[in-house]
């Protein structure tokens, strides 16, 4: 469904989007993360059309820049930073319904799950909303519109803890024909509903990690963490884990296949107390054997 190849974007003299490429079947759902200026956002904004770049994007076998206008149509979007918009939240909500064949009581009914009551700031601008209620209001115009492809950056930034739990179970509740790129920090968050990580470094893609069921599910994995220090959150969260301290600053023990991600999510939350990290694939014997004489 989407196919990138050699994709460059500069800015002057920064390269931005160096040569990358990735082609993602139909329905597939990847979690987009990288640093502070990696360059996710460039990406989506090439995809989306919005910039012009070198190399070649088709989604769907058409073109962003050429097929612009059909392809915002097929696309639900939610960017990271909310557009300045001093249109009226209500006339807003029926313009994107219009564009987008969808209805505006099935959009309300998405922001309402999120917390977000539009009868009550139907005739506030969109820009006088909070950012969480924006950030509320611009999910409910993309998941509530036909889509087969949903674009997120950063969706879940100014939303409180209790529209995040909702926005991921209404993900999770989304057919297998919808696909997803959704870019994160909290990659512990969104790796429960993905099943393929692909890391951006200065604009190219230094990981590229398919969850397969076959290769995902059966399989363990044997961790091995070394800290330059002892903090107790970090011997906390490590325990909860199921892994055993040993040697002062070092923890192992076994991961299930299907957890590798969400570890390595809780893992890179520490990552200023890191001076070593080793994931191993394993099987069931020395999963046993290793766990045991830890
Ligand atoms: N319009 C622009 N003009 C000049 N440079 C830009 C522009 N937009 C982005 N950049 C630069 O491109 C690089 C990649 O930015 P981008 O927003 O794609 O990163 P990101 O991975 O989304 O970062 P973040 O996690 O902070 O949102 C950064 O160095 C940024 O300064």
């Amino acid at each position: 469904m989407i196919l990138i190849k050699e994709l460059s974007k500069q800015f002057g003299a920064t390269r931005v989007l160096d040569h990358l490429s990735l082609e993602a079947p139909s329905g597939q759902r990847i979690a987009l993360v990288g640093s502070n200026g990696a360059g996710k956002t460039s990406l989506f904004r090439s995809l989306l059309g919005e910039y012009s770049y070198h190399g070649s994007i088709s989604i769907d076998g058409l073109d962003p820049r050429r097929d612009r206008a059909r392809l915002l149509r097929m696309i639900g979007f939610v960017p990271q930073i909310a557009p300045r918009l001093e249109t009226p939240t209500g006339a807003f909500i029926r313009y994107v319904a219009e564009v987008s064949g969808a209805s505006v009581e099935e959009i309300e009914g998405v922001a309402k799950s999120l917390g977000l009551d539009v009868a009550a700031v139907r005739n506030r601008a969109f820009v006088r909303l909070s950012g969480g209620m924006k950030q509320k209001l611009l999910i409910a115009l993309a998941l509530g519109r036909p889509t087969g492809l949903l674009i997120l950056d950063e969706p879940t930034a100014n939303l409180d803890p209790a529209a995040r739990a909702v926005f991921y179970d209404l993900l999770a509740a989304r057919g297998r024909h919808t696909a997803m790129i959704i870019s994160s920090h909290r990659i512990d968050e969104i790796a429960p509903l993905v099943d393929r990580v692909v890391e951006l470094d200065r604009g190219r893609i230094v990981l590229d990690d398919t969850v397969t069921d076959a290769g995902a599910l059966g399989s363990s994995f044997l961790v091995e963490v070394e800290t330059n220090r002892v903090e107790a959150s970090f011997a906390r969260a490590a325990g909860e884990w199921g892994l055993t301290q040993f040697e002062g600053h070092r923890w192992r023990g076994a991961i299930a296949g299907p957890d590798r991600l969400r570890f390595l999510g809780f893992v890179a939350r520490h990552a200023g107390l890191l001076s070593g990290v080793e994931l191993r694939e394993a099987d069931r014997e020395s999963v046993n054997a290793d766990t045991l004489s830890a």
